[in-house]
């Protein structure tokens, strides 16, 4: 069993406290390894190496800072089976999935450091003679990025990148679930030479460690993805020092089925959207309206591809679905299933953990459907986060749109039909971020993810995502003299 320090200013060091924490497989509950338990002195280290390396990083010109993670992106690659395999222990993800995260880890890197040669300001004219506004775009400093277990690895390359393209330092914490790969990654980043100090990798509680990287007076920026509820306790810490915060949470999205949608793609869609990483994605398929007039082929197509999912190893090429990642994440499926259950909805397929000898071990829930579920009923409305989905019938496209937009959430949607104009009134009328239209879900680095309500702030990817990693500085320039 291997044990990881904390990364901090090019050196691997135990937390001060000397505590350490296991961290299982989900898939067998067996211990993989032990990480460092770090907590505000461990914070204050970091911070000390972070402000210092920025100030000789923020320097360097953009594209000598992006070469610098070009070469940590070839080593990544060099790395790839090794960190997916690495993924699906401590995470429960489909190997194939893993390599998948791995390859987005890269490309989301790559993607920032386009931007090295596009950190563009502005020159004003100004109302007085002889005189100049200039608009700059600077570093903030220290960023600290605080990710979620989904998808550890390339939930932190998304923060990494533009973090260090834009010339500024990085504090990682990942979950104390899944940090293994992201303390794997701050290797591949030693390797290549980075600069110390410059990325630090922390591991500990978010309630203490995590806090204090967010409450420290040196932060000028935090990126979080993780649940609402936890978004919502670091706004508040942060707001002490008004830092920056961008936060990706908790989503709900709708998947609806108009009456002249592509059954066959539609299905395809749904089914995928809703049971990826064992339903463990941001942007999943949350609950499902299909329109009265295609209900019956549409769900008898469904029910039947659900029902020839293959749960199993996540390591075998031919498992469709893992295990949940964690005993808690397991409990709250179950609770799920019973208060639908009380609340009348019709249990079709699954609903509980799955039996038999290679299940013995680890936490495995079984692809579940549930139907006759109405607007009002808990599943419509709680975030899941797992392989359960309700299905709502409905019959006019006034009700679901007011069904999709009656949830605390607004991170993303999907939507089948090819009445254009429909489409098209869903830029006023869907109130989510996100929207995809005739396909399942999965974003593009070039987007913009992007969370209302509930669902985040600020929102991260593609150009406003990148420009959040800078700060405007204005210069009125007087040469009259
Ligand atoms: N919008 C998006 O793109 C995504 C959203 N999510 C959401 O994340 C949730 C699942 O991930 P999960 O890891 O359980 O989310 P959590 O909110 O439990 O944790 C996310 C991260 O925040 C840390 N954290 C928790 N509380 C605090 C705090 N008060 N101060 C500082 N840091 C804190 C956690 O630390 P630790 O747990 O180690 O103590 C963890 O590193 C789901 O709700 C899902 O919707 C997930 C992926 C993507
Ligand atoms: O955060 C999520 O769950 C998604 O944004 C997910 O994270 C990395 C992948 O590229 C996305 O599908």
């Amino acid at each position: 069993m291997k044990n990881y320090q904390m990364y901090i200013n090019g050196s691997w060091i135990d937390a001060k406290s000397g505590a350490t924490a296991e961290v299982l497989n989900p898939s067998t509950e067996e211990v993989i390894a032990t990480v460092a338990n770090g907590d505000e002195t461990d914070a204050e280290l970091a911070m000390s190496a972070a402000l210092a390396a920025q100030k000789q990083w923020r320097k360097l010109p953009a594209r000598k800072r992006a070469e610098k993670l070009y070469e940590l992106v070839a080593e990544i690659k060099a790395n790839r089976d090794f960190l997916a395999k690495l993924l699906v222990q401590e995470q429960g993800k489909l190997l194939k999935v893993a390599r998948m995260e791995v390859d987005v880890t890269c490309s989301f890197i790559e993607y920032a450091c386009e931007w090295a040669r596009h950190i563009e300001g502005d020159i004003v004219e100004s109302d007085n003679p002889d005189e100049h506004i200039w608009i700059h775009k600077v570093p903030r400093g220290v960023v600290v990025a605080i990710t979620a277990w989904n998808f550890p690895l390339a939930l932190a390359g998304r923060k990494i990148g533009p973090a260090l393209v834009a010339g500024n330092a990085i504090i990682v914490k990942p979950t104390t679930e899944t940090p293994l790969a992201t303390l794997e990654l701050a290797k591949l980043a030693d390797k290549v030479g980075l600069p110390k100090g410059l990325l630090n990798v922390v591991t500990g509680p978010g309630r203490t460690l995590g806090d204090a990287l967010v409450r420290h007076p040196s932060t000028s920026m935090i990126s979080m993805t993780g649940s609402t509820p936890a978004g919502q306790a670091i706004v508040r810490a942060a707001s002490d020092n008004l830092a920056h915060v961008q936060l990706e949470l908790g989503g709900k999205a709708p998947f609806i089925v108009l009456e002249d949608a592509n059954i066959d793609a539609a299905v395809d869609a749904a089914l995928s959207s809703k049971f990826d990483n064992c339903g463990q994605v941001c942007t999943c398929n949350e609950r499902l309206y299909v329109h009265q007039a295609i209900y019956t082929e549409f769900m008898d197509k469904l029910l039947a591809k659900v029902k020839a999912i293959k749960v199993g190893d996540p390591m075998n090429e031919d498992s469709d679905m893992g295990p949940k990642v964690s005993a808690k994440e397991l409990a709250n499926m179950e609770a799920m299933v019973a208060k639908a259950i009380e609340e009348g909805a019709t249990l079709v397929t699954g609903g509980k953990r799955l039996s038999g000898e290679e299940f013995e071990k680890g936490y495995w829930f079984e692809p579940t459907v549930f139907t006759d579920v109405t607007q009002d009923m808990s599943l419509v409305h709680e975030e899941i986060f797992g392989p359960i989905l309700p299905v709502v019938k409905f019959a006019e496209f006034d009700e679901v749109i007011n069904y999709a937009n009656d949830s605390e959430y607004g991170l993303s949607a999907m939507i089948f039909t090819n009445r254009i104009k429909l489409v098209m009134d869903l830029v006023n009328d869907l109130e989510c971020g996100e929207i995809y239209v005739n396909r399942g879900h999965g974003e593009q680095h070039q987007g913009f993810h992007n969370g209302y309500k509930l669902s985040g702030s600020g929102g991260e990817d593609g150009k406003y995502g990148f420009e959040q990693y800078l700060e405007k500085k204005t210069f009125y320039v007087d040469f009259s003299k």
